[in-house]
């Protein structure tokens, strides 16, 4: 059919979640039949009486359920917005109405106010004070650049407070809403402007709904169906939004050429995963017909086998083909093997512990008359010498060691080296090497001509715990050039101590540093909580000025976080019992929930107290990703988390010594001491924020000082 364009809302997926499966089946039945042809005989397109939009039209899914479809006069469009029971659907379809904006030219979809609307403040402004008191000292035009509909400017203006602004969150536009909710939040006008204001046009065609739908405002809730599979395909997982309603922010990011690196900043559940998969397939499309290689790497081995898992889900299978999803370490490990490598790499409390032992032998050669803590040097030789690949004294004479708190005279630099020498010499004994200086062999072998796998472009996910060798790796193994480096990242989720600057990687962001705004995964409630304990904290922007959390939003809400402190495990261990029965006999699956604490000794005593009391568990093991389907309250450390989410999260344990873990933090150097702090702070951070909509904190004995007012 000519022209012919099929959408779907968001809401229609969330509706269409919420239906029992046997209903679910008829509507995909239907669904395959509309998409084929949303003419064809036996699809009736129903008028429903009393709705204020004209295009509305209800169709027969069966006996009981309907869906509700836009179909306007003009054109050759149809978009599925609702489904549900009869009476249900056509309420549905009386109380919303979907409008192009005449300035922006977005298609809105939104909820009429009806009954008992909060109340509206007097649109006349009769006293200064009043005046002062407004939440938006907004022109008529500015509003609508923001997307807000003609026939509500009276109203914004007139709001004096932000929870006036979420009492109507429903009837405005999602973009002006949260351009709106953001503005009242704190963010900077000409910020808003920048990130939401459409120009000025006088070209809208508020009839055109084919056009209208390819506005970028438009494609964060309706989508425009390829085929019949696609949309099947979305049904299949209806609550996976993020397939395919991006935010325009995101978009931005995705779908162009880029001259050279981009890096990409967002605190937690920001989508920078969604962006970087959505960027990594663009990216596989782009070399279709070079047949180039694209490499999507990350930190930590279990984001990798999620990410490969979720490509699936947008990739075709030659996009999916171009793509090598590997975190960074199977990366070197396999590049070596492939050139013959002779060593293995060894990590430091490895489950051989064969690197404890060389340290320990390379221990015995500390001078207890230079007055340096046994500590320090091991700081050293992780700070200094391994990151910047000094492999000689000569070298590490001269090399910088910016970010020391202790300082060291070229003397004292010269009587510690044997100390590191040895290191490496009961190393290299061994045939072991650490990923560092593996990264460092990779890039000499890379200057001698050998490099088996091209590519096109590399995407790097949790870009924060890369360290500067793999990061100066990643530079050297693709050209310069358009859309060489795609990295996103965020300092405040750095847990692994290991800290880049990306321009001195050879990595040159100029103009190409972004940053995403709006967290997408939890309630303003747990954000701010767990934004709290770094607070007062300078956070890198992985290259060199700062980065701010002031920027970071969610819009939903819920309950505020449950702290709890208890005299003994086994009380404590007994309340997160109940708590997790009330939460299940409230519908939540088991599998849903996650027990997170610091250390896996303390995940296992809580796992064997809940399992005594008959609540069945599941640790999340290092190896492998979680199985959704396999029920079981999770288990996990705070380390293993990161990157996940669970609808609630119960952070147990959090007391004195433990967080931040008294081991982790001892050091005699003061400024050794406060990274390690900031690194338990950004551990406790990433934990909280895996919570979508219940986080539950707990503790006993003397409670943590990250808890304590
Ligand atoms: N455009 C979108 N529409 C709907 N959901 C989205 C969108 N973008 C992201 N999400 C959802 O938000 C959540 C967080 O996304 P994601 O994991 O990509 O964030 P992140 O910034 O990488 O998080 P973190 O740094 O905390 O690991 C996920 O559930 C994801 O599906």
């Amino acid at each position: 059919m000519e022209n012919l364009k099929i959408a779907i809302g968001d809401g229609f997926l969330e509706s269409f979640a919420q239906i029992p499966k046997a209903k679910q089946r008829k509507v995909m039945e239907f669904v395959a039949k509309f998409r084929y042809n949303p003419m064809a005989n036996g699809i009736n397109y129903e008028k429903i009486n009393d709705a204020r939009d004209v295009n509305f039209r209800s169709v027969r899914i069966d006996q009981d359920y309907r869906g509700i479809v836009l179909k306007p006069a003009q054109g050759n469009v149809y978009i599925l917005l609702w489904v549900d029971k009869h009476d249900d659907a056509y309420d549905w379809a009386r109380s919303h109405r979907c409008d192009i904006h005449p300035q922006t030219g977005a298609l809105q979809l939104v909820e009429i106010l009806q009954g008992n609307q909060p109340e509206i403040e007097p649109v006349k402004i009769e006293t200064q004070a009043a005046q002062e008191n407004r939440l938006f000292d907004l022109s008529d035009e500015t509003l609508l650049s923001l997307g807000v509909p003609s026939d509500d400017l009276a109203r914004i203006q007139s709001l004096t407070h932000v929870e006036a602004l979420e009492a109507i969150e429903k009837s405005l536009p999602i973009e002006a809403f949260e351009a709106l909710y953001l503005l009242a939040a704190g963010t900077l006008l000409d910020e808003i402007l920048t990130d939401y204001a459409a120009k000025k046009s006088t070209m809208v065609d508020t009839e055109d709904f084919a056009e209208a739908l390819n506005q970028d405002a438009s494609r964060r809730r309706f989508y425009v169906v390829a085929d019949e599979m696609e949309l099947l395909e979305m049904l299949e997982a209806p609550l996976e939004k993020w397939r395919v309603f991006l935010h325009p922010s995101q978009r931005r990011l995705i779908n162009r050429h880029w001259s050279g690196p981009v890096r990409v900043l967002g605190g937690a559940g920001t989508g920078k995963t969604v962006v970087a998969m959505h960027r990594a397939k663009w990216l596989a499309a782009q070399a279709a017909e070079t047949n180039e290689r694209i490499l999507f790497t990350t930190f930590t081995s279990n984001l990798a086998v999620d990410i490969q898992e979720s490509l699936r889900k947008i990739c075709t299978a030659q996009e999916l083909r171009r793509i090598d999803v590997q975190h960074i370490d199977a990366w070197i490990v396999d590049f070596l093997k492939q050139q013959e490598y002779d060593f293995r790499i060894a990590y430091p409390n490895g489950k051989d512990s064969e690197y404890e032992k060389c340290w320990s032998l390379a221990e015995g050669l500390i001078s207890p008359n230079l007055g340096l803590s046994t500590s320090f040097y091991r700081e050293e030789w992780e700070r200094v010498i391994l990151p910047q690949f000094v492999r000689s004294r000569q070298a590490y004479l001269t090399t910088s060691r910016m970010g020391r708190g202790v300082p060291l005279t070229r003397k004292q630099r010269a009587d510690i080296w044997p100390v590191f020498e040895e290191m490496r010499i009961q190393l290299t004994q061994r045939k072991l090497t650490t990923i560092e200086d593996a990264a460092f062999d990779i890039m000499s072998m890379l200057d001698s001509g050998a490099n088996n796998k091209r590519y096109r472009s590399i995407v790097v996910d949790e870009g924060q715990d890369f360290g500067p060798e793999m990061l100066t790796l990643l530079r050297r193994l693709i050209p310069e050039g358009p859309d060489d480096l795609f990295i996103v990242g965020d300092g405040h989720q750095r847990i692994y101590q290991r800290k880049a600057v990306l321009g001195k990687c050879g990595i040159n962001i100029r103009g190409r540093g972004k940053k995403l705004k709006i967290n997408y995964r939890t309630t303003e409630e747990i954000r701010r909580f767990s934004t709290q304990v770094l607070e007062g904290i300078a956070v890198d922007d992985m290259d060199d000025a700062q980065d701010t959390l002031t920027d970071y939003r969610s819009l939903m809400h819920g309950d505020f976080p449950e702290i709890k402190h208890f005299n003994s495990i086994s009380e404590e261990a007994k309340w997160i019992r109940e708590k997790i029965e009330v939460l299940i006999e409230n519908g939540l699956l088991s599998q849903d929930i996650c027990l997170v604490a610091r250390t896996n000794h303390l995940v296992d005593e809580y796992g064997s107290q809940l399992q005594q009391m008959g609540i069945e568990t599941r640790k999340l093991s290092r190896q492998q990703s979680d199985n959704r389907n396999l029920p079981g309250i999770r288990l996990a450390t705070m380390h293993r988390v990161k990157g996940l989410e669970f609808k609630v999260v119960l952070m147990a344990g959090i007391n004195e010594g433990v967080v931040p873990l008294k081991i982790s933090t001892e050091t005699q150097d003061p400024t050794e001491a406060r990274l390690r702090d900031e690194n338990e702070r950004a551990l406790f951070h990433v934990a909280a924020t895996r919570a979508i909509k219940g986080l539950f904190i707990s503790s006993h004995g003397i409670v943590s000082p990250y808890l304590a007012k």
